[in-house]
């Protein structure tokens, strides 16, 4: 039998190396193909040398073309490893904010704005000056979160320039484009009109110090993403997902976007919301309304860090409505839970960073005792 490359290459077609959207041939991953008879090699160059994504690729790639071609084809796989550039971080900074986490969610509804405001709350009480901007324009929901429906920024003069102050509420700094409607007025935000008033909301505004901005981002992907993206340096990017496989599908899609060559920003983990309900009267049984561990097997599946899974509870819809975070009742499995995840992150944080200047996130970490500290 004398296999065709075209045959192979089609094969190679159907799969995808994981973490990538594009399928193995069109993302660049085969480097050549060469037949002899009834043997053929494959040189494939990734970009990952995590060890579980090259055994994948191997795999794979026998078994396309074992199904697709030839199942007594004598496939070898080299592979070759090329590291790509460090993350490029684009935009201009903001003087003063030292990492801008953007938070996202490939579906609307799986609990992003909720995950935000109590990673907002956690790091503010472990001691860090915290910033969050609600670019959530389809349903700005941190005025609500936080309690400051009403609220209206006032312009400050700063070096001679007005700025918008942000409303401060449980030690941190917000700035919502909720603010700038009324509540029961639908405004259509379009696309430049949007990108313009988030604009004035980061660059024409007194955030003064941050250790951490969080920007709280609409569902999906689309252009205010990018807008965003292009005018920020994003420091990296949480992706939030329920356990459900219509969300993982969507959360996928959210990281191949920050992964991907033109926006290239470093993806800091998932986290996985309603992971699990307890009830209260039976604190040891967990049940898995949404499917069990589904975005923790993404973020391996993706090859990106599991930054933690936070229940489902009643007091944390309750306090997200009442307009105080769940996370800051003390000593409670709500508080516990959101303290790991923030800690989690922050940890990424200072990993990420320690590729990129300046190191200035590196000193904030001791307050809050992550083991990445004791590195300096
Ligand atoms: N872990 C949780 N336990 C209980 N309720 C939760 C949890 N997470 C979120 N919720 C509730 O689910 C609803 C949706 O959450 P949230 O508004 O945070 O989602 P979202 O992903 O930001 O939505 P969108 O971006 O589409 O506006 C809210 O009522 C919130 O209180």
């Amino acid at each position: 039998m004398k296999l065709e490359r075209k045959e192979i290459l089609k094969a190679l077609e159907t799969i995808t190396i994981a973490g990538e959207g594009k399928n193995m041939v069109e993302s660049g991953a085969v480097a050549n193909v060469m037949t002899f008879g009834d043997e053929v090699v494959v040189d494939l160059v990734l970009t990952t040398p995590a060890l579980h994504i090259k055994k994948r690729a191997e795999v794979d790639v026998m078994k396309a073309i074992h199904d697709h071609v030839y199942e007594k084809a004598k496939v070898k796989v080299n592979i070759k490893i090329e590291s790509p550039e460090k993350p490029e971080i684009k935009g201009k900074a903001i003087p003063g904010i030292k990492n801008i986490v953007a938070v996202s969610s490939g579906k609307g509804g799986v609990g992003k704005s909720t995950v935000t405001a109590n990673l907002a709350a956690t790091l503010a009480n472990m001691g860090f000056n915290v910033g969050v901007l609600d670019a959530d324009i389809y349903g700005p929901s941190m005025p609500i979160m936080f309690d400051v429906e009403n609220a209206r920024p006032i312009s400050v003069e700063v070096d001679g320039r007005s700025k918008m102050k942000p409303i401060s509420a449980y030690g941190v700094e917000i700035l919502s484009i909720g603010f700038f409607t009324k509540g029961d007025q639908a405004i259509i935000w379009r696309g430049p009109m949007a990108s313009k008033a988030l604009n004035q909301m980061i660059f024409d505004a007194d955030w003064g110090e941050l250790d951490f901005l969080l920007i709280d981002l609409p569902p999906g992907t689309g252009d205010i993403h990018l807008s965003i993206m292009q005018s920020l340096p994003i420091t990296g990017a949480v992706v939030v997902s329920t356990p459900q496989a219509v969300a993982l599908a969507d959360a996928k899609k959210g990281v191949s976007m920050f992964m991907s060559e033109s926006i290239n920003v470093p993806v800091l983990g998932i986290v996985e919301n309603m992971a699990y309900f307890t009830p209260a009267e039976l604190p040891n049984n967990k049940y898995y309304i949404f499917g069990e561990n589904g975005a923790r097997n993404l973020a391996q599946d993706l090859d990106v860090p599991f930054l933690g899974e936070v229940p489902i509870v009643q007091s944390i819809r309750e306090a997200g409505d009442y307009g105080r975070p769940a996370a800051l009742q003390n000593d409670t499995v709500v508080s516990e839970v959101f303290e790991q995840v923030t800690r989690n992150i922050v940890e990424q944080v200072v990993k990420r960073n320690d590729t990129l200047p300046p190191t200035e996130a590196i000193k904030i970490t001791t307050m809050a005792g992550c083991s990445a500290t004791n590195k300096n």
